[in-house]
């Protein structure tokens, strides 16, 4: 049973479709990239998935449960673009990730201290396990990238789906977001990934889907970087990228 399927998924901003039509599959264990140039689509499509825009037409189900029925949220774990983890509430970065486990805990399940093993477990997964009790807006940026990873593990979900999370952030993030890509996928759960360069994810990829205009343009293998692109020190510059440069080069390349 696919993790994800929508078929037709339409999205409309004030009568404007920016989603149109869109058919997707996600299994188990799959690892896939969302990828398109900037207003192509890719966030509402994945805002859409989780229920965060509604749907102006087609369908939408998670677990083989069409997405207005759907009640087993712990299973979806998802980072959204950033905004900083920091909302002026001065939590540190243990107590963000245990919002991750609100889900279980409401559930009456499992004990307090499954809880409290679940987010350290999470934070050491992004590499902040030293800082579990950092207020937040102590932080650097990539590292609070890394808590709002750690409060989507923390709920261990059975699809990660993260939107756009190494947008300005560090080498050591990104390397730290790539090993969680591969830690996840090695567990079996599926991963939905939004990026603009797949760099050294390119080879955990089962596939990459790539939107123009609100639709899917290509469902398949991940695009591999060839001649000079190949090449990390060559100046990306792709269409895509005006005004977005810091989405370039984000994968660690020296
Ligand atoms: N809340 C909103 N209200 C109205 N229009 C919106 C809203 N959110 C997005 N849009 C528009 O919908 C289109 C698709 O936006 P979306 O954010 O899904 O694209 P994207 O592919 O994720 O882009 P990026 O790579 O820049 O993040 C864009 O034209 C955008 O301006």
């Amino acid at each position: 049973m696919p993790v994800i399927e929508t078929r037709g998924a339409t999205v409309s901003y004030g009568g404007r479709a920016v989603v149109r039509g869109v058919d997707l599959v996600i299994q188990p264990g799959e690892a896939v990239a969302v990828m398109g140039a900037n207003g192509s689509g890719k966030s509402t499509l994945v805002k859409a998935i989780v229920g965060l825009v509604p749907l102006a037409g087609g369908e939408v189900e998670l677990f083989g449960t069409a997405q207005r029925r759907f009640r087993d949220w712990k299973r979806v774990g998802y980072v959204p673009q950033r905004t900083g983890a920091a909302s002026g509430v001065p939590s540190t970065a243990a107590e963000v990730v245990s919002q991750g486990r609100l889900a279980h805990r409401l559930l009456g399940l499992p004990s307090r201290r499954a809880d409290r093993e679940a987010v350290a477990r999470s934070l050491a997964e992004v590499g902040l396990e030293g800082h579990a009790r950092c207020a937040v807006d102590t932080l650097s940026g990539g590292q609070q990238q890394r808590v709002l990873i750690a409060r989507a593990l923390a709920t261990e979900p059975d699809v990660l789906i993260m939107d756009e999370p190494t947008v300005g952030v560090d080498a050591e993030t990104q390397a730290a977001l790539a090993n969680v890509v591969s830690d996840r996928v090695d567990a079996g759960c599926a991963v939905l990934i939004i990026t603009h360069e797949l760099g050294p994810l390119t080879d955990r990829l089962d596939r990459a889907i790539v939107l123009a205009d609100g639709k899917v343009v290509h469902d398949g293998e991940p695009p591999r970087p060839v001649g000079e692109h190949a090449d990390p020190a060559h100046q990306h510059e792709h269409p895509h990228a005006n005004g977005d440069a810091d989405t370039e080069n984000l994968w660690g390349s020296k």
